[in-house]
């Protein structure tokens, strides 16, 4: 493993030597044990905590098959869907590698007792299997999080529709919170050479996620002018919903828990920004009992924020605590643009509200390879910046999923794996001057 760290820092190591490079036989990597799935058993959501659950192993290195790479991690970023694997919610994530394991020789790789979690990843090449010709050894990369099969006509259109579909590294394994990963070469992309290693792993995934529930003819289709009602505008997805409307010339009207949230979303260069702690709304009377007072309340302080205007998209995350109140706001006509549950996945809402102001409930998740890409070169353009506000190291993983599991970090958290410290691996240092105050806006906040 020394020898690859040596050969990515040296700066001068060819396609050849990095493919000339002996591959350690083992590696560090976060993972879940199948015989742990219980251990949460009973307990509330809330008291899980992925500090008991997430390990650091030493696992055997993956046999690399056709179509796949084998990728040295520099850095990769903590996402929710880590945190659903590390608390076992909704559902362990071993059933969907004992799924996959059934499609093929290939696949039953998958199907382990232990399973390495993580769905972004900056790092370099170190070998590429039959038939990828588009990437070698040696490329500096970050990887998107869509796994397709495509042996079926269904996802050909838009590949995130192809009944094979998986997310890396949480329907499937060798993700990339270890040292090494494995993924399919489709999933590569380009390293934006004016980030660091964990600033360029940090977006990937929402980024990407945000890019099509918000801008993607697949998803809400914003445009100019538009209002849009971003919940967690500060978090993951949210920091980067917030940067799309507001580069997109939307209006974002960002709601956030606390005065240093709202204070965040201010230096991205939203005006609209509604406390949703201070305003103390309470959509629910007891759990199974809206107050639509409330939902009223929450849209008069919209009106007032706007000049008098409603919402034409509401990117929706939280789920069933917000979503009667994200129907109600929504404009005529307007989209509910939805791709999580936060909060709980059985929604209630006033149907009346949404028939008869014809409106749209829109269903995103992630992003396709197109999608993706796109997304990606906003970032490697400085059109569109990382959110990172802390890095931990491999070992402190745990912490780090615990920290996003009780909303305790603000944008997004970085893991490192191989990289010794922060801050390497930049190569254009002319264009992260430029947007030098931009990178660092969600640092140490
Ligand atoms: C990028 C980051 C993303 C995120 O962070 S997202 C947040 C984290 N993700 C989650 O929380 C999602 C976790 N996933 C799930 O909870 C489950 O994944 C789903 C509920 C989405 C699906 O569960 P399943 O068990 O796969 O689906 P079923 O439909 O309940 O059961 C499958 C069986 O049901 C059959 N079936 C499917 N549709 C129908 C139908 N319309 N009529 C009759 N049967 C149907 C299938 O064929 C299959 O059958 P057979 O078990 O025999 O193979
Ligand atoms: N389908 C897909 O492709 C994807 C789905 N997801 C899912 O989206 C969800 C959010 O992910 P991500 O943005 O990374 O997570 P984060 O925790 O980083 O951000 C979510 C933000 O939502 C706000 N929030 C949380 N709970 C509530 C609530 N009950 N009511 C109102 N606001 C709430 C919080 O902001 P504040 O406290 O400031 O209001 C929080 O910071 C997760 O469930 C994740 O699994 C994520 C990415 C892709």
């Amino acid at each position: 493993m020394k020898d690859i760290l040596d050969a990515i820092q040296s700066g001068t190591a060819t396609s050849a030597d990095f493919a000339a490079l002996p591959l350690p036989e083992s590696y560090r990597a976060v993972t879940v044990h199948k015989d742990e799935t219980e251990m949460f058993a009973g307990m509330p959501t809330r008291d899980k905590d992925p500090r008991k659950s997430l390990h650091v192993d030493e696992v055997p290195l993956p046999e690399l098959g056709p179509g796949e790479a084998l990728v040295a991690v520099m850095a990769s970023s903590v996402n929710y869907n880590s945190v659903w694997t590390s608390i076992f919610e909704p559902l362990s994530t071993f059933g969907f590698l004992e799924r996959y394991g059934k499609l093929s020789p290939l696949t039953k790789r998958h199907d382990l007792p232990y399973h390495i979690i993580g769905s972004d990843l900056a790092g370099v090449v170190l070998r590429t299997g039959p038939g990828v010709n588009a990437w070698k050894p040696g490329d500096e990369v970050v990887a998107h999080c869509l796994s397709v099969e495509l042996e079926s006509p269904d996802g050909h259109d838009d590949t995130m529709l192809d009944p094979e579909q998986r997310i890396w590294g949480f329907e499937t394994n060798f993700g990339g919170l270890a040292e090494i990963a494995l993924v399919k070469s489709n999933q590569l992309m380009p390293k934006p050479d004016h980030l660091s290693w964990e600033e360029a792993a940090a977006p990937g995934l929402v980024n990407s996620t945000a890019y099509r529930q918000l801008v993607s003819r697949n998803g809400a289709q914003m445009k100019q002018g538009d209002n849009v009602l971003i919940w967690g505008a500060s978090g993951g997805l949210g920091s980067y919903a917030t940067q799309f409307a507001l580069a997109g010339g939307a209006t974002p009207i960002c709601v956030v828990s606390s005065p240093q949230k709202a204070e965040i979303c201010r230096k991205m260069g939203a005006e609209l920004i509604i406390d949703r702690n201070a305003e103390d709304y309470r959509f629910w009377k007891d759990e199974n009992t809206q107050d639509p007072k409330e939902w009223k309340r929450f849209g008069k302080r919209i009106r007032e924020l706007t000049g008098g205007e409603d919402v034409d998209i509401v990117f929706e995350h939280p789920g069933r605590e917000t979503f009667g109140a994200s129907v109600y706001v929504t404009r005529k006509g307007g989209t509910i643009v939805t791709c999580a549950s936060t909060s709980g996945y059985m929604h209630q809402y006033d149907n009346r509200y949404l028939w008869m102001s014809l409106k749209r409930i829109v269903g995103s998740h992630f992003a396709n390879y197109r999608e993706a890409y796109e997304a990606n070169r906003l970032i490697a353009k400085g059109k569109i910046h990382p959110t990172l506000s802390k890095v931990y190291s491999l070992e402190d993983t745990g912490q780090a999923a615990y920290d996003v599991h009780r909303n305790l970090h603000q944008g997004k958290v970085g893991v490192l794996c191989l990289a010794p410290e922060e801050g390497l691996g930049v190569r254009d240092h002319e264009l992260r001057a430029k947007h030098i105050d931009a990178i660092n806006r969600f640092r140490n906040v």
